[in-house]
């Protein structure tokens, strides 16, 4: 089912005329308890969602996990949602991931809206139908792909999103450039996204939603081309899980873009990426990010946590990469050598 991506000029109004349209008859808010604060009061007085249950979960990627999902799931049954209702996902991709999950859970599926409050969810989450949760220590382990009915994208809100969120939504935009348009990526590395012109953002946020949209129109699961969105994930997603692990966690942009930093250097060695664009992007990637802290004794275990990447298929652990920015080769395998190689060039440079 397509999804309809819509940049909202004038939100409550959009937003009622669709709520509307949907005739739901009981009206459900998704939020958690950051966005409740500074995101929820910017819609609640609009006259279809009066009487809409607020449906309340902790904040951040800890509580993308079963137990906020039971929450949400009894809160539903508990105040009698049916099918026939709708729910709002108001949120980061954390409340977009497991918001979608739930709606596509309950009663085997409810009516569902996507409000992205932070860059990343615009960009990203909040498009192309991934839905889940975190389970077992693993990145969005259990989840099904479902399209919300409708996106509204308000850059509004962004307003109140500290600079690290920012920057984390940043790091898909510049994977979304690099798996397609070079101009696209030379605007990126230009735009002072540490103090960005909101407006000047807004545009380049919908070059990007126009990119993932593209591909998803084209694979929505996954069974091909769209692996190029999840360039930077394979490794990412381990740096990822082993923060999670250490208990000092990283946004998830973050982790991408440290990946992006591993498997750059994996496109140099395996398929001829330029060794010039490579070190543009990292010395980027390093001023805006910082440095990943980890050693030779996290190899291991980032290896292991590999293992359960969802692009793998029996023994091997796959790869999306790139011979040049817009050149996307899929389904590339690398040795346990090649990987770790990857990790020391994070670490210690060329
Ligand atoms: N489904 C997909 O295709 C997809 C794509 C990319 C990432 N993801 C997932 O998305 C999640 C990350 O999403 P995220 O970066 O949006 O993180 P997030 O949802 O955890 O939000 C980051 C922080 O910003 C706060 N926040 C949200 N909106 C705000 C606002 N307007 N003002 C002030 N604070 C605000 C949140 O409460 C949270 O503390 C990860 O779980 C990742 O795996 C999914
Ligand atoms: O939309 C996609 O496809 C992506 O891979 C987008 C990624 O940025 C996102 O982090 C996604 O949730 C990763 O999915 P996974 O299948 O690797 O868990
Ligand atoms: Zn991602």
């Amino acid at each position: 089912m397509k999804q309809s991506i819509i940049i909202s000029k004038c939100l409550n109004a959009e937003l009622d005329f669709h709520i509307k349209s949907f005739n739901p008859d009981k009206v459900f808010i998704i939020v958690d308890n950051i966005t409740e604060k500074f995101c929820l009061p910017r819609i609640s007085d609009i006259p279809s969602l009066k009487n809409a249950g607020i449906i309340s979960i902790c904040s951040t990627d800890n509580s993308k996990n079963i137990n906020s999902l039971t929450h949400v799931w009894r809160s539903l049954s508990e105040q009698k949602a049916t099918r026939y209702s709708l729910i709002i996902n108001l949120g980061g991709g954390m409340v977009t991931d497991l918001g979608g999950f739930a709606a596509s859970t309950f009663k085997r599926g409810l009516k569902f809206i996507n409000i992205p409050t932070t860059l990343l969810a615009m960009v990203d989450a909040s498009v192309g139908g991934k839905t889940g949760i975190n389970f077992n220590g693993l990145k969005n382990e259990i989840g099904v792909f479902n399209n919300s009915d409708i996106v509204i994208i308000d850059t509004n809100f962004l307003k109140t999103l500290d600079s690290e969120n920012i920057c984390s939504g940043y790091a898909e935009m510049i994977k979304h450039s690099l798996i397609s348009n070079e101009d696209i990526w030379s605007k990126l590395l230009t735009f002072d996204i540490l103090a960005p012109n909101l407006n000047d953002l807004s545009y380049l946020l919908e070059d990007s939603i126009k990119i993932k949209e593209e591909i998803v129109k084209n694979d929505p699961y996954e069974t091909g081309m769209r692996k190029a969105l999840n360039f930077g994930h394979t490794i990412g997603h381990a740096f990822e899980s082993l923060s999670m692990i250490k208990q000092s966690p990283i946004l998830h942009g973050y982790a991408v873009a440290y990946g992006m930093i591993c498997e750059l250097y994996l496109c140099t060695i395996k398929v001829g990426f330029p060794i010039e664009k490579m070190r543009q992007t990292v010395n980027y990637i390093k001023h805006i990010y910082g440095i990943y802290d980890f050693s030779c004794d996290d190899y291991e275990v980032l290896y292991e946590l590999m293992k359960h990447d969802k692009k793998n298929t029996a023994n091997t652990i796959n790869f999306t990469l790139l011979e040049n920015i817009g050149k996307v080769k899929i389904n590339f395998t690398a040795s346990k050598e090649d990987i770790f190689e990857s990790f020391d060039f994070i670490r210690e440079g060329l």
